[in-house]
């Protein structure tokens, strides 16, 4: 018996090679009552955790190999180790929270920001670049901008400058000239992003988020790998697995968790540790996009895209050419069926940090989180037809949603709740 210690980072899939048998494996650890067992189709026995760590006992095959694929892959020593990707994106993680670790240890608080420098001119300056940020916020994402209308000014102005870096990025290659945009107007973009942040913006905007890491312990890596995650839709239009898919939604979606938090703060109240928060912040953002991939499956493919797993699509029985057909099958609706789940496990995830945010800081998270997660219902409540059918969530639902989000943003921590009921 070769026991396997599997550290998770995020709401993971494990499928256990095909040939090992359900006498042959079994689970144990700390938070053994977090893994569900599944036995999908062609007896390929999948592990379900949403736990940290998990422990996996499990006997080697006749031949004395282990099968595990996808997520995690196993060594010559029989271990099994976390995927690169994964790994990866954890080490941003850890970063990210060590830093703000190290400002709450230092005299001044995460919470705390830099009163403005007052040179003749400049704060004016400052002042009307903050509020572009926050007409183009109002104009591109109206229930947000709402949302960061309850924050204190210092977020609500920092979060609408990351809004408008983000947004610029993204335009660059989904924008109208992206036909004109190269790797190397995307490295220019880079250098411009290590000029703002060593306090030589370029322009208005530029000004805003300069001045905004200055005074928040905002880490550039996460603003780096947004850009890589444009250099990758510039030159990959397939993902192998949800391993490389995994990166992706964490370069263009993850990151903007781990840009935000910093910003919107940790409640002090809250016993978490920064690490799960952020891990959390991570986990909305992969949610976010794979719900926008699941949703624009046919938009994307009438671009010649797919972003669905490709060994998950062979498995299924789909190609390429299937997807650019676009047919809704049963066997379609099934698929879908366990995307669909698996995008609602980073919700679910996601929704454990939630509450561990400044207070003011969670009702535009918790209206983004439920807005969002509406489309993969409307996926459902449109037979799984995302080829031709656009998943919309409705005004009447959308405002709905608002003081639901509210209601939940009064919430006090879960890790407060519980160390409560402990006591
Ligand atoms: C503890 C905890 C849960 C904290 C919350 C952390 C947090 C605020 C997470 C935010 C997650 C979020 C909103 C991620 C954005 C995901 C997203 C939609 C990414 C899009 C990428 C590219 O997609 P694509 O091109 O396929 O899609 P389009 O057709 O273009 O839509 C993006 C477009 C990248 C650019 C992202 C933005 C413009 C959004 C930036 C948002 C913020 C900075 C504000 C986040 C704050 C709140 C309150 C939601
Ligand atoms: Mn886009």
């Amino acid at each position: 018996m070769v026991v396997a210690i599997l550290r998770v980072v995020s709401p993971i899939e494990i499928p256990i090679g095909l040939g090992l048998s359900e006498a042959n494996w079994r689970f144990s650890g700390p938070k053994y009552d977090n893994l569900h067992r599944k036995k999908s189709r062609l007896s390929v026995y999948s592990l379900y955790t949403t736990s940290k760590y998990a422990c996996v006992g499990f006997e080697p095959e006749s031949n004395g190999k282990f099968q595990i694929r996808s997520s995690l892959v196993a060594n010559p020593a029989g271990e099994a180790t976390i995927s690169s990707s994964e790994q990866k994106v954890y080490d941003v993680v850890l970063k990210q929270a060590a830093l703000v670790k190290d400002q709450t240890k230092s005299s001044r608080k995460s919470t705390d920001v830099k009163p403005d420098i007052v040179l003749p001119g400049t704060v004016y300056l400052l002042k009307d670049a903050y509020d572009r940020c926050g007409e183009v916020c109002a104009e591109y994402a109206k229930t947000f901008y709402l949302g960061t209308l309850l924050m204190t000014p210092e977020r609500r102005r920092a979060i609408w400058a990351i809004y408008v870096w983000c947004r610029r990025t993204d335009e660059l290659v989904d924008g109208h000239n992206a036909s004109h945009i190269t790797p190397s107007a995307l490295d220019r973009w880079e250098a411009r992003l290590e000029d703002l942040f060593d306090g030589r913006p370029y322009d208005m905007f530029d000004a805003a988020l300069s001045d905004t890491v200055s005074r928040f312990p905002v880490d550039i890596q996460p603003f780096m790998d947004m850009v890589e995650g444009m250099r990758m839709d510039l030159k990959k239009s397939r993902y192998k697995n949800f391993d490389e898919l995994y990166l992706y939604c964490y370069y263009v979606a993850g990151t903007v968790g781990l840009m935000s938090v910093p910003v919107m703060g940790i409640a002090p109240e809250s016993l978490a540790e920064a690490e799960s928060v952020y891990n959390a912040a991570l986990a909305l953002g992969i949610a976010n996009q794979l719900t926008n991939i699941l949703r624009d499956v046919g938009e994307d493919a009438r671009r010649g895209r797919i972003y669905l797993p490709q060994d998950e699509l062979a498995e299924a029985g789909f190609s390429d050419e299937d997807v650019f057909t676009g047919q809704v099958t049963d066997k379609w609706r099934s698929f879908m069926k366990r995307q669909i789940k698996r995008a609602r496990m980073f919700f679910e995830q996601a929704e454990k940090g939630v509450t561990e945010l400044s207070q003011a800081s969670r009702w535009p998270v918790w209206a983004s989180l439920l807005l969002y997660r509406q489309i993969l219902d409307e996926i459902e409540a449109n037979d799984y037809n995302n080829f031709t059918k656009r998943a919309y969530v409705s005004k009447v639902k959308r405002l709905a949603a608002l003081p639901l989000a509210y209601g939940k943003s009064l919430l006090i921590p879960l890790s407060l709740r519980s160390s409560l009921s402990k006591a």
